[in-house]
């Protein structure tokens, strides 16, 4: 009984720390330029966000990344730019209009409205964290003779929660594809599903709730003129198939990528930049031969994962997930989660997602979506493959990663430190070059030492206050170098580098500074260990 406690204990502490993580996170983001809310003046709009000065530089960094990734490393992906708004027929060609719909339950006592989807995953991830700690246990009871496998299979603890995540998992696979909405409550209600703020099981039935945000175009505010923002970009994809087709030289198998702003009238809009109104996607349409799509679909699975291990300080962070019920166009989906501090949740989506666009914006618009089959000898409308990424959602498990904050020595004493461990090649500065003084000539060596590297890198230039302080601020921003010009650097052309992480310091040559950042913070040099 004491043992029960001890652990309850633990795993509320746990909860406790990663809860303060995230806020000192969300703190940090505004008080360092990274993220503020929108309207910020007038109280800011809930789950709308703009980002500030490093804020931007870190958003351009991933958008780079990914695009550099997907578009000048593979010879058969072009880019696409299509606009937010679309003939509407194009949503309910897609079925936007009829089935992009979120089941929402509110609880009566708060007053709160949540998705009840993610109430029960929440519940059933309850389960899962069980059976971790089981394996945690063991692992540490038995030592190097501990067999995973073997445990997993047999510990009576570990088989009676598996046992109640499929019980879960079934009846809640089963209501999803009826879409029975009394049945979704039910399941809440059978296994106690409490709202976590009034801790009751007081909720309103199941309701369906459509995302996507209309207005109207032209001076009539009537049915006909209505518009949607887009809540996806890979409409704008579909609908393009034929023009890009026809004028890029491409040949099935072939993508087409896209980074652009998405809208969803997100009702549940809470964690931060996690789940916005309005946010950016980075989405990928790969077009194959029918029959092909499933060796495609295990090729984007595994590229993707690379593509998030490269920038990653710990690849445990991230991991697949099938999907329970598959989106009405799918025939195969997996995401790619993260452990963020609040769970582990969706980062990238990956969908083999048939012919079902193609066909059904051909049939609407009476446009063949086909491309000349040379081994069928005949036309087709081929399949597709979809990556589609957040790029506010990966902003946020870069930064949330990236958070530091550890004990150092400071002479004879202990401080603490805050630092942000970003990817250099992502950082939103390369490198900070300091002179040690206001004087003798260090400022104009400085200044010419920021000309050697400025056009490559983004550099910054600081004089203002000791240099320990000026390497707080540039850690606190995740600057991976610090340079500094000195006396010596006026005899012999040396400077000061300083890591971020180890805070080691070494003298360099200026000459060599800019092949030293192009190795080790540009994205020229990522993109090549990604490939390696
Ligand atoms: N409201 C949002 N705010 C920020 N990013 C989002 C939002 N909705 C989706 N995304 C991002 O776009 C990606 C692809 O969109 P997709 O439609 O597959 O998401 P989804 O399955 O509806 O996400 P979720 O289940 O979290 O609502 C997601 O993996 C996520 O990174």
């Amino acid at each position: 009984m004491l043992n029960t406690q001890c652990a309850k204990q633990k795993t509320m502490a746990n909860q406790n720390n990663q809860e303060n993580l995230f806020q000192k996170v969300v703190a940090h983001a505004k008080e360092y330029g990274f993220v503020f809310p929108s309207s910020d003046i007038y109280g800011g709009l809930q789950a709308v966000y703009d980002y500030g000065s490093n804020g931007a530089e870190l958003k351009n960094n991933i958008k780079k990344y990914w695009w550099a990734a997907m578009v000048q490393m593979h010879e058969n992906i072009v880019g696409l730019d299509s606009s937010i708004f679309m003939d509407s027929k194009t949503w309910k060609a897609s079925g936007h209009v009829d089935a992009f719909n979120d089941p929402l339950i509110d609880n009566k006592d708060s007053k709160k409205r949540y998705r009840a989807d993610v109430l029960i995953e929440d519940h059933m991830a309850k389960y899962e964290a069980k059976i971790e700690k089981e394996v945690a246990k063991g692992k540490k009871r038995f030592g190097d003779d501990f067999d995973t496998e073997q445990f997993l299979a047999t510990n009576p603890n570990v088989l009676r929660n598996k046992a109640k995540i499929e019980e879960i998992e079934t009846r809640f696979k089963k209501a999803l594809e009826a879409e029975d909405l009394a049945d979704i409550k039910q399941i809440i209600l059978d296994n106690n599903i409490v709202c976590p703020i009034s801790g009751t099981a007081n909720w309103t039935d199941v309701r369906q709730f459509n995302l996507m945000f209309s207005t109207e175009m032209g001076s009539l505010a009537d049915d006909s003129n209505r518009i949607y923002l887009r809540p996806e970009t890979a409409q704008g994809i579909f609908v393009n198939f034929l023009n890009v087709l026809k004028t890029s030289r491409m040949k099935v198998p072939f993508g087409i990528a896209q980074i652009g702003k998405a809208f969803r009238n997100e009702i549940v809009a809470r964690q931060f930049i996690f789940r916005m109104k309005e946010f950016e996607q980075m989405e990928m349409q790969f077009f194959v031969k029918p029959g092909t799509e499933m060796k495609w679909y295990n090729y984007w699975k595994d590229a993707r994962m690379k593509w998030h291990h490269a920038i990653a300080n710990d690849n445990e962070d991230y991991r697949y997930h099938d999907h329970l019920k598959c989106a009405h166009y799918a025939n195969a989906a997996v995401d790619i989660e993260f452990k963020f501090p609040f769970g582990i949740k969706e980062l990238e989506g990956i969908h083999s997602r048939t012919d079902y666009d193609l066909g059904a914006h051909q049939d609407l618009s009476g446009k063949k979506l086909q491309y000349f089959d040379t081994e069928e000898n005949k036309n087709l409308v081929p399949y597709v493959v979809e990556t589609s990424v957040g790029l506010d959602r990966m902003f946020l498990s870069v930064l949330t990663a990236a958070y530091t904050e550890e004990t150092v020595k400071d002479g004879d004493k202990e401080k603490q430190r805050t630092y942000l461990k970003i990817h250099p090649a992502l950082a939103p500065t390369k490198a900070a070059i300091f002179p040690l003084t206001k004087k003798d000539g260090l400022p104009d060596k400085a200044r010419e030492v920021m000309k050697e590297l400025k056009y490559d890198f983004n550099v910054s230039y600081e004089e203002k206050d000791a240099i320990g302080k000026r390497y707080t601020r540039q850690d606190l921003i995740g600057t991976p170098y610090c340079i500094t010009v000195d006396h010596q650097t006026l005899e012999d052309n040396t400077v000061t580098v300083r890591e971020r992480d180890t805070m080691d310091q070494f003298r360099m040559p200026i000459a060599e500074l800019h092949s030293f950042l192009d190795k080790k913070a540009s994205l020229r040099h990522l993109l090549k260990e990604l490939e390696a």
